[in-house]
């Protein structure tokens, strides 16, 4: 077995301790949560568990029904007790990059909406600070030249995402931009930055998750490390 494919398997297989009867669980997206949603459906039959889940994405909510675990929308529950993501990228600080596959803008609004957030990761995400990964922003097609172009003048060196030949697009019907924050994510408050680019007209949401993630599960090859988020941090 490829050891990236073992340690996210590992990860997300191990997340799956969190889930206890009756919990509302936030269901993310990607190839790591892949095993979490799996491993999920196999206890739900092995011990009966009675959970509600609510997906991030077109791909989650397909793969789950097959699995046949219940599924509810994000407007028809209360909140959510828990939620179990992958990320492209995570650091020490919790702060995490997501968004590779596309799903950033659910995922966040559920992250949001969640109790308790675990992220899922490889070893190779897990990095000493983040920004390596390109930064996927989610923007209306409407204008998203006008974005783009000032992308640009501010050195973020953007990528419109393609699928072929066509801009790739979101569960929501959105183009995204994959911008370069390497250069200053060191020298400026992400929290700031975050709120930064969701300030421009026309952008819906940025992969940049700065004050959300709880808990970080990171496979490797010796076994998966648990680092809790200190309270107050
Ligand atoms: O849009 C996709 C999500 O943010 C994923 O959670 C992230 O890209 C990690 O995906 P994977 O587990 O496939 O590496």
């Amino acid at each position: 077995m490829e050891q990236t494919y073992y340690e996210k398997k590992e990860a997300g297989e191990a997340a799956v301790d969190l889930i206890h009867n009756k919990m509302v669980i936030g269901l993310g997206t990607g190839s790591t949560v892949y095993h979490t949603i799996n491993k999920l459906g196999e206890k739900m039959k092995d011990e009966k568990l009675d959970v509600t889940c609510v997906s991030t994405s077109s791909n989650t909510t397909e793969f789950a029904k097959q699995l046949g675990i219940k599924l509810v929308a994000l407007n028809d529950v209360q909140d959510i007790d828990l939620t179990i993501d992958g990320a492209d990228e995570i650091d020490g600080d919790f702060r995490a990059i997501k968004g590779g596959g596309g799903a950033l803008l659910f995922e966040k609004i559920v992250a949001s909406s969640s109790r308790k957030v675990a992220i899922i990761v490889d070893s190779t995400k897990y990095v000493d600070t983040i920004g390596a990964y390109p930064l996927p922003v989610e923007v209306l097609p409407f204008g998203y030249k006008y974005v783009f172009e000032r992308m640009v003048r501010e050195g973020f060196q953007p990528n419109l995402r393609k699928m072929g030949n066509d801009p790739f697009i979101t569960d929501s019907g959105n183009f995204i931009l994959d911008i370069n924050v390497s250069n200053i994510i060191d020298k400026v408050d992400t929290i700031n930055l975050e709120k930064y680019i969701n300030n421009i007209p026309g952008v819906i949401e940025n992969g940049l998750f700065t004050n959300i993630v709880d808990v970080i599960y990171i496979g490797k090859k010796d076994g998966v490390e648990v680092k809790n988020r200190e309270k107050g941090d």
